[in-house]
């Protein structure tokens, strides 16, 4: 995990917002409408050649690498790529955590680019969700990111398609080692929980580099 500072203000963040997120939520409908067409492969092969063409005109300028995780100079995170909650990434459903006093929680709704066994959620969906959760959980209650040492995942039953419900608790701390304990529910109820060993690491490179930059804010 890398820090980078990106001094911009709450208006400049949501005039980004204002303009990727809908574009976000296009490419996830997108995703949706590939996998359920039942059109001619002549309609396919249009939307395909089209698709590159948008494609190509993105590419022009581009970042290398990930995303990252930029943060503002109040530490405002903006990890937009990210697999489960980014902004700008189609993939992520997105879970959007909010948090408590050492508990965190987020809905989803899985659709069809999410299924393992047939009309049920993929078990690495839900370890990804989990995965998140615990992450912000514990990094939350420090104010410091914690990387997930261990993660032990029981899934009670299947998840069915649809809302999911995502909920984590801080259920101790040691040094540097934070103890979660994550629930998944389904509309029917819970179908899976997790127990999760997150690490605060001993060192974060670009971290002095950021804190310097806040320092010397006015
Ligand atoms: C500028 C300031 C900004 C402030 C920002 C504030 C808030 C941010 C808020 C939220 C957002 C931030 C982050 C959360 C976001 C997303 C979460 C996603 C979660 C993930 O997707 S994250 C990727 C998957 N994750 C990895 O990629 C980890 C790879 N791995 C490593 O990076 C190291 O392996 C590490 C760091 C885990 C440990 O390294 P280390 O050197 O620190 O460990 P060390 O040996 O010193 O052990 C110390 C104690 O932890 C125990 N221990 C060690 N390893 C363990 C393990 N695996 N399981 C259980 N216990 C373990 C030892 O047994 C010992 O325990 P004891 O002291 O009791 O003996």
């Amino acid at each position: 995990m890398e820090f980078r500072l990106e001094d911009i203000d709450p208006d400049e963040i949501e005039r980004r917002l204002a303009v990727v997120e809908p574009l976000t939520d296009s490419v996830r409908g997108l995703i949706d409408a590939v996998i359920r067409s039942e059109v001619d492969d002549a309609v396919l092969d249009r939307a395909r050649a089209r698709i590159d063409e948008i494609t190509a005109e993105l590419r022009v300028h581009q970042k290398p690498g990930g995303y990252g995780t930029p943060f503002t100079r109040d530490l405002r995170g903006m990890p937009w790529g990210n697999a489960a909650t980014g902004l700008r990434n189609p993939i992520a459903p997105p879970l959007r955590p909010e948090h408590g006093a050492g508990v965190s929680t987020g809905s989803v709704h899985l659709g069809a680019a999410y299924e393992g066994p047939g009309g049920l959620v993929h078990g690495g969906v839900l370890a990804l969700l989990m995965d998140q959760l615990v992450g912000e959980c514990a990094s939350t209650i420090v104010n410091m990111p914690h990387f997930t040492g261990t993660l032990t995942v029981r899934y009670l039953r299947p998840t069915k398609l649809g809302r999911v419900d995502l909920r984590a608790e801080v259920t101790g701390t040691q040094d540097r080692k934070t103890f979660v304990h994550v629930e998944v529910r389904d509309r029917e109820g819970v179908t899976a929980d997790g127990e999760a060993i997150m690490i605060r690491p001993k060192d974060f490179p670009g971290r002095d580099e950021v804190l310097a930059a806040i320092a010397r804010t006015p």
